[in-house]
C-alpha cells in the first residue's frame, strides 16, 4: 500500500506535549501549499489529534475492496488523513490497549490504508519510544521511500535530553534524522511583536550542532495557531485552513523549514 508514495517522513518527539502534532500539521499544510499531494497518518493511538487539527472530527473511514479509504480534507484530494480518532468517534474517547493490540493496529494502518498516489506521507507518532515506534520501524524496514524523521523538542534541557534518546532510537532502527525543530521557542507578543524567551532558548539548535544534525528552525509560541485550529470550521467562509494558515507568520517559518528539507514549490 505504500509503494505509490514518493516520500515518507516520520515526526518524533522524546516527550509529550512539545508540539509534535502541531509541527506535523504545519509540515503537511506547508507541503500542500507547495503543490504536493500529502497524506497524514496518525499513529498516536492513545491521543490521536489529527482529526481535530484538520477540522475533520466528523470524518468517516470507508472500506473499499482494497482497504480503508482515508478522510480527504476537501474534494481536491490534495490532503488525506488516517487516524484512529476517526474510528473512535467521540472526541473524548481514548484507547487503553496492550502492546500486541497496538502493534496489530499499526500493521493494519500500514497495510490496509488505500492512499492515492502521494508525494509525501507524514507519520505523526506518539511521544517517546513505545510499542508503536517499534512496530512502525519493523513495518517500514524494507521501504525504500522512507526519507527519515523530523525530531521536535522544546528549548528546556529536559526535553532536549529526551531528544537524544529519540535520536539513539533512530540510529538503531536506521531512520535518518532529517533535522531538529525547536518548538515553543519564545513568545511573540501579539501587541508589540517583542519576543520573550519564557524558557531558555537555543537548546534545540545547540543539540543539533553538537550532534552534527541539521537544525530546521525555531517556532515561537503563537496563539494564532490554536485560533486557526479551533475556529477553522466557523471561518470556512473566509477560506480553508490551508489558505488561512498561509497568511500567518508561522507559515513563513515552516516554508523556510521546507526549504531546508529540500521541498521546492511545484510549478
Ligand atoms: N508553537 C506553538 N504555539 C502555540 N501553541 C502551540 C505551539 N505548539 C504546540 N502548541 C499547542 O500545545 C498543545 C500541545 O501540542 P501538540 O498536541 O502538538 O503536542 P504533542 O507533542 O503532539 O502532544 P502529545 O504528546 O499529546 O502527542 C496544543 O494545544 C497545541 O495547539
Ligand atoms: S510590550 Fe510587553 S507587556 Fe506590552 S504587550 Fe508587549 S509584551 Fe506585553
Amino acid at each position: 500500500m505504500l509503494d505509490n508514495i514518493d516520500h515518507i517522513v516520520l515526526v518524533l518527539s522524546g516527550k509529550g506535549g512539545v508540539g509534535k502534532s502541531s509541527v506535523t500539521t504545519q509540515l503537511a499544510l506547508t507541503l500542500v501549499r507547495l503543490g504536493y499531494k500529502v497524506g497524514v497518518l496518525d499513529i498516536d493511538l492513545t491521543g490521536p489529534s489529527m482529526p481535530r487539527m484538520f477540522g475533520l472530527e466528523h470524518g468517516k473511514i470507508h472500506q473499499s475492496s482494497k482497504g480503508w479509504v482515508p478522510v480527504y480534507y476537501d474534494d481536491s484530494k490534495r490532503l488525506s488523513v488516517m487516524s484512529l480518532g476517526f474510528l473512535l468517534g467521540d472526541r473524548g474517547n481514548s484507547v487503553v490497549w496492550r502492546g500486541p493490540k497496538k502493534t496489530a493496529m499499526i500493521r493494519q494502518f500500514i497495510k490496509d490504508v488505500e492512499w492515492e498516489d502521494l508525494d509525501y506521507l507524514l507519520i505523526d507518532t506518539p511521544p517517546g519510544t513505545s510499542d508503536e515506534h517499534i512496530a512502525i520501524a519493523e513495518e517500514l524496514r524494507y521501504c525504500k521511500n522512507v526519507d527519515g524523521a523530523v525530531v521536535v523538542t522544546t528549548p528546556q534541557l529536559v526535553s532536549v535530553n529526551d531528544v537524544k534518546k529519540e535520536i539513539n532510537f533512530c540510529e538503531k532502527v536506521n531512520f535518518k534524522v532529517l533535522g531538529i525543530v525547536e518548538n515553543m521557542s519564545g513568545f511573540v507578543c501579539p501587541h508589540c511583536d517583542e519576543c520573550t524567551n519564557i524558557f531558555s532558548s537555543g537548546g534545540g539548535e545547540a543539540l543539533a550542532t553538537n550532534l552534527k544534525l541539521p537544525f530546521l528552525g525555531s517556532v515561537p509560541i503563537d496563539p494564532t495557531f490554536n485560533e486557526l485550529i479551533e475556529m477553522q470550521l466557523e471561518w470556512k467562509d473566509r477560506g480553508s485552513l490551508i489558505d488561512q494558515y498561509g497568511k500567518s507568520a508561522l507559515s513563513t517559518i515552516f516554508a523556510q523549514m521546507g526549504e531546508k528539507l529540500g521541498w521546492a514549490k511545484l510549478t
